[in-house]
């Protein structure tokens, strides 16, 4: 299966959180935001462990895939990501993001998910200090950072959590995209343009909307401005 790669840096980009579709209509779900030219799909795994959440596994994102050529943005909320990342990148998933938290050797897991063809992120929960990711971050082709604490969507943006984006740019530099997960909307991206993101996870704010194209639209164009009037 050809793995589908992350947009080149230089563009904002939507990766709509499936979490908060309708699960029982995943196909139009998909297809809706497909539809509205996005290229990233976020994918939310959950453990009921990790998290105190259960979502979907590998046999789900096999089904996904049928629908889409969007980039599979797996974000992996559970206990052991050595453990299923494979089965997720046979599945159809891209790009698989693994907390800090669980892995003992995230730099030997970075390699490892590379070898597997797919591309890698590091995430950490908001009170996680920056420094945990300092050393593997510019390995990653993305970072995550959670701006709630994960598990549920529709929770309130912490905006304490997004200043570290500010130190992860540093690290980073601009050839890596920062991706940030947690409260976003129209209301919040100028804040993380601000800080040096570029891509946007959003649940509520594009599934729980009836106009989908038009909550991406809004979404984009925040962005848009938010970089124009800070010169970014
Ligand atoms: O990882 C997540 C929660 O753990 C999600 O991506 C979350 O669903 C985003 O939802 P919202 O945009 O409504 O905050």
């Amino acid at each position: 299966m050809a793995r589908k790669r992350l947009p080149e840096v230089g563009s904002f980009e939507v990766s709509p959180s499936i979490l908060s579709g309708d699960f029982s209509n995943l196909q139009s779900e998909i297809k809706e935001v497909e539809a509205a030219g996005l290229n990233m799909l976020h994918l939310d795994v959950m453990d009921g462990h990790f998290v105190p959440n259960l979502t979907f596994g590998p046999p789900v994102v096999a089904k996904m895939r049928k629908h889409t050529d969007m980039v599979f943005d797996t974000h992996l909320m559970i206990t052991n990501p050595e453990k299923y990342a494979k089965p997720f990148v046979d599945a159809g998933s891209d790009h698989i993001t693994f907390h800090v938290e669980v892995v003992d050797d995230p730099a030997e897991f970075i390699k490892y998910l590379h070898g597997l063809g797919a591309t890698c992120g590091v995430t950490l929960n908001p009170e996680t200090p920056v420094e945990t990711v300092e050393k593997v971050a510019p390995l990653c082709d993305m970072v995550l950072v959670m701006t709630v604490h994960p598990g549920f969507s529709g929770q309130e943006y912490i905006a304490a959590a997004a200043k570290k984006i500010v130190t992860i740019r540093e690290i980073v530099g601009p050839n890596i995209r920062i991706e940030v997960d947690g409260g976003i909307s129209p209301e919040t991206v100028p804040e993380v343009v601000g800080f040096g993101a570029d891509t946007f996870v959003a649940g509520s704010a594009v599934f729980g909307k009836s106009n989908r194209a038009k909550a991406i639209r809004y979404m984009l164009d925040a962005a848009e401005e938010a970089k124009s009037r800070l010169g970014k």
